[in-house]
């Protein structure tokens, strides 16, 4: 018996309950037909309310509608329709309790073994951007009632929120009904449902018919589904997950999996920061990213050249890297990572050919992210809290180099403005203290990570080695004092672009000016922490 109840085998820990009354009341009437076929043909009666019990009957199958159940119309253009102790007592009792099924019998109720209920479509309603009016009406009432009462009541209800759980509905007739743990599992399923729902309808009022500060509502919610498990999470000791988020524009979190070892905790973090990266430029560029952090970015003709270049930057880094592109992988760069020892690929799309190249690497792995859409508002947990904003964009005023403003120097000819305008939107990419050198639109020495920015030039300046002459250098704050920009200035580069405001810029200007070094002061600055 012990042994038969761990394998699962225990008739009686089964707990199935046969489906003799289901109640049927759906706002997506997809498989609707099938379904009401396949209940009224295994016995089952189907009570269900206006649209969807017009549907059932022009199927074929019998139905009892819901007002001749509760005695009562359906009325106020649908806002009651199940709302009615009639309905909700056949839901909520307990049939293990034998005074609930006493009450019943009292009252003349008949319980119901199934709730199948789908939803008003109220978050596509407001995504179509109707009225306030028309968004309004479209927020459910009957149905995630019904859904609470059926998920609550798992003992006794199975509920189905979904047409894609039908067929486990038909098998479920075909074995005498749902077992205990399937209805726990269904009930999760619909208590996860209505929240989703709700955050929804929350989020919306808070914005929509309550005082926003700063534009930012009281209320924010998040209604995260597990995706993945993942061996385990920033180290082997800490389990982990991934969650992806229904609210949020679609990212690496969908995308799909093409070849190679499951993807692991840090694979993501640096998958995310690599696919950032490569959508700060138009033209085809390619990021290696390495602890979060580029060690190497260009852009190119193509994205074979863009790879190259970046490569170039620091091979040693590079080794065990995570890349993006933003454009296809072509079958030129497929080809040239044949040799490199490379975590991860994103990429919008592969060549055929290409995607035939980097399988034949065992352990690559090869993802194609959907198109890159950032997410409008950024959360980072704090201790007791969450830190919302809005994400940091390559749009600012400071970013477009017509508005910087030239400090020392001549002012840049094409080719030197062109790196300029490159090592600014790839400093973006860096974290802490990021100093970033360039030249031909590719990275030849990044400092980050430092918490002084001194270090970040040392470090810039030694990884770039004899190309830091003649390169251009960004820097994503301002220079608190001289010996930075010298260090940059002594190292042989020739022009650097930096946000400005320090009260001592007029120092850090004065050691540009006296090396003759162009400067531009963009006015906007990028942090990334
Ligand atoms: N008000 C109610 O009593 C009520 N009961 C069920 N509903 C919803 O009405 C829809 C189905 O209605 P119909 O069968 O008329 O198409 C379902 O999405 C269900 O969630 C209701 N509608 C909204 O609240």
């Amino acid at each position: 018996m012990d042994r038969q109840r761990k394998k699962g085998h225990d008739p009686v820990s089964e707990q199935r309950r046969p489906i003799r009354r289901a109640l049927v009341s759906v706002y997506d009437k997809a498989g609707l037909e099938e379904l009401a076929r396949a209940l009224a043909g295994a016995g089952v009666e189907i009570v269900s309310t206006g649209s969807t019990a017009a549907r059932i009957e022009a199927a074929g199958a019998p139905v009892t509608r819901v007002e001749e159940l509760t005695g009562f119309p359906e009325c106020l253009d649908g806002r009651v329709k199940t709302l009615h102790p009639r309905v909700h007592a056949g839901l909520l009792a307990d049939l293990r309790l034998p005074a609930h099924v006493a009450q019943l019998a009292e009252l003349g109720i008949e319980p119901f073994d199934l709730l199948v209920s789908n939803l008003y479509p109220f978050r596509e309603t407001v995504a179509s951007g109707a009225s306030v009016d028309e968004c309004v009406e479209q927020i459910d009432i009957g149905g995630p009632a019904m859904v609470r009462a059926a998920a609550k009541n798992y003992a006794s209800v199975a509920v189905v929120t979904t047409p894609l759980a039908y067929p486990a509905i038909l098998e479920a007739l075909g074995a005498g009904g749902f077992t205990l743990e399937q209805r726990q599992r269904l009930a999760a399923r619909a208590f996860a449902d209505i929240a989703e729902y709700d955050v929804a309808v929350a989020e919306w009022t808070a914005a929509t018919l309550a005082p926003a500060e700063g534009g930012w509502p009281e209320f924010a919610g998040h209604a995260l589904r597990r995706s993945t498990v993942l061996r385990y999470g920033e180290n082997p000791h800490q389990p982990a997950a991934l969650y992806g988020d229904p609210d949020a524009p679609a990212g690496l979190a969908q995308a799909e999996q093409l070849h190679g070892k499951e993807m692991s905790y840090n694979n993501y973090v640096d998958a995310d920061a690599a696919w950032r990266s490569a959508h700060d430029f138009t033209e085809p560029c390619v990021a290696i990213i390495k602890h979060a952090n580029p060690c190497g970015i260009a852009v190119g003709a193509d994205v074979a050249e863009a790879h190259r270049k970046a490569h170039a930057c620091d091979p040693v880094s590079a080794f065990g890297g995570v890349i993006a592109t933003n454009v296809p992988v072509s079958v030129a760069m497929a080809e040239q990572l044949a040799d490199i020892f490379t975590e991860v690929i994103v990429a919008p799309a592969y060549e055929a050919e290409a995607l035939e190249v980097l399988t034949r690497k065992k352990n690559l792995r090869i993802l194609r992210a959907p198109e890159w859409s950032p997410a409008p508002v950024e959360f980072r947990q704090v201790s007791g809290g969450v830190l919302v904003q809005a994400p940091d964009r390559i749009d600012a005023a400071g970013d477009d180099p017509s508005t910087w403003r030239l400090v020392s120097g001549e002012a840049a000819d094409s080719a030197t403005m062109a790196d300029l305008v490159f090592a600014w939107r790839a400093v973006r990419s860096v974290k802490s203290n990021a100093i970033l050198l360039a030249a031909d639109r590719a990275s030849v020495g990044v400092g980050m990570g430092q918490v002084n920015r001194v270090d970040s030039c040392r470090l810039a300046v030694s990884r770039a080695g004899e190309r830091a002459a003649g390169s251009v250098a960004a820097s994503d704050a301002f220079f608190p004092f001289a010996d930075g920009p010298q260090i940059l200035i002594d190292a042989g580069v020739r022009a650097i672009v930096q946000p400005g405001g320090s009260v001592r810029d007029e120092e850090t200007v004065a050691a540009a000016k006296a090396a003759g070094v162009t400067m531009y002061l963009t006015g906007t600055r990028h942090f990334y922490h």
